[in-house]
């Protein structure tokens, strides 16, 4: 248990905070599928990054540090890749990894077995065992859940799917399945999910074709080993976006943000909400912002639907303790999916934030929240991050503008994708 601090001089400084953690995945990934040495420059360092490498170590890629944080990744190439027998590979608690790697052993037609944590073994995989098995894969799972085994891989054939819900690792599961069995491969995605592979390919001599909402990767490539800067993550980000409006006095600024249109819904949202963000962007397949973010005493209500939900998903948590700070009603709907990531994140945002004095009510795809609610507690209060990294952040940010002790259980989930949370928290309210 750890106790929350309170800002009462509001929160300064700059940070260039922790590199995008899908983006880091996708570089491994493709990084070993390329024969040779792929350089990842600034790649996030966290729990989930580590389930990705640990799998891939199993086929034979070995990963370097180097001083400057870059990792070396030096692979035998997918074609050469090591083929371990009864392999039995621990995701823990990342969904990323589980999805994306079984559409590369899927492709591979290597046998595994894929087990996680308690939380990733109540998360859904049937999205994933449909399409694989449409394509020839035999998949065993407990009732559409880990452990998942891969006893016989996809069979060769021109791909063409459709993305049948809002999910870019369901999206990364076939793209990544026909990538590595050498078949051209079309996905149409309607619902705009994150697109940094398809931003990526291109690095690794990859071409796509895209028409409208639809790609296709043409058969029998073969990737290049290339050079990858990751941005800083957006999701990350995310925390001090609404710390600084909500906190007084606040004024934060936030170096190389990735801002791709498929990830920067919550920049849209805090500026209809009335924040202050002054944003200087860099262009490139990946493009980047310097962010300056100012305390801002009046915020308006938004309404968030399916739509939008894609591109702040991981972000609704925080957006919900942005809404508590309102001026009226927001109503968040078509998110459904945020039930199915490390907890039941519409239960846990709703629970905590109301231990907290927030007037939020969970709808069954989504909160309708009222504001403004001065968060007070009169007791010392303990909030509960349920071993869910985006709740505990969430939550350490509530405290910020909390009267009363608030201590967080489960503070040690941050190591999922942001392990220096605290240390940059401390960072940006001892400045001020
Ligand atoms: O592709 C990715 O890197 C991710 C996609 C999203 O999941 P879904 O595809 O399940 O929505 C997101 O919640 C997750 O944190 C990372
Ligand atoms: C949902 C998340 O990750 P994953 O699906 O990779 O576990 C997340 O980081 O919020």
């Amino acid at each position: 248990m750890q106790k929350l601090r309170h800002a009462v001089n509001g929160l300064s400084g700059s940070l260039r905070g922790p590199s995008d953690k899908s983006i880091t995945h996708r570089a491994l990934i493709l990084g070993s599928l390329a024969q040779g040495q792929t350089y990842i420059k600034q790649p996030l360092a966290s729990a989930d990054i580590t389930s990705t490498m640990n799998a891939l170590r199993s086929l034979g890629v070995k990963f370097t540090v180097q001083a400057a944080g870059t990792i070396v990744v030096d692979s035998p190439g997918m074609a050469n890749f090591a083929r371990p027998e009864n392999l039995v590979l621990d995701m823990g608690n990342s969904g990323t990894s589980t999805r994306l790697l079984a559409g590369v052993f899927a492709g591979l037609d290597l046998p595994v077995t894929m087990t996680g944590d308690a939380s990733l073994s109540t998360r859904p995989m049937q999205r994933i065992i449909t399409p694989l098995t449409n394509l020839g894969a035999e998949i065993q799972s407990v009732d559409g859940h880990l452990p998942l085994t891969i006893s016989r891989g996809i069979q060769a054939q021109p791909i063409k799917f459709t993305l049948p819900l809002g999910s870019a690792q369901v999206k990364n599961t076939v793209l990544l399945a026909g990538l590595v069995a050498g078949v051209a491969t079309t996905i149409t995605d309607d619902f705009g999910t994150r697109d940094h592979t398809e931003q990526m390919l291109p690095a690794f001599g990859v071409t796509l074709e895209q028409v409208d909402n639809t790609f296709t990767i043409p058969d029998g490539q073969k990737l290049q080993a290339t050079e990858i800067e990751v941005p800083a993550d957006i999701s990350a980000a995310a925390f001090w976006l609404v710390a600084g409006t909500i906190v007084p006095k606040s004024v934060i600024k936030l170096t190389k943000v990735n801002v791709n249109q498929t990830r920067a819904g919550i920049l849209k949202v805090l500026n209809q909400m009335g924040a202050t963000i002054k944003q200087q962007t860099i262009a490139a397949a990946e493009p980047m912002a310097n962010l300056e973010i100012m305390a801002q005493p009046s915020l308006q209500p938004v309404k968030i639907t399916a739509a939008d939900v894609p591109t702040m998903i991981d972000e609704l948590p925080i957006i919900a303790l942005a809404a508590t700070q309102a001026n009226g009603q927001t109503i968040i709907s078509g998110a459904q999916e945020l039930a199915v990531k490390e907890t039941n994140r519409i239960t846990t945002v709703t629970t905590e934030l109301k231990k907290l004095g927030a007037d939020i009510t969970a709808t069954y795809d989504g909160f309708i929240i009222n504001g403004p609610t001065n968060l007070a507690v009169a007791a010392p209060t303990t909030v509960d991050g349920h071993g869910d990294h985006r709740i505990a952040m969430m939550l350490s940010i509530a405290a910020l503008i909390t009267a009363g002790e608030v201590n967080l259980v489960d503070p040690e989930s941050v190591v999922i994708s942001y392990p220096t949370f605290f240390e940059d928290l401390e960072h940006l309210t001892q400045q001020a």
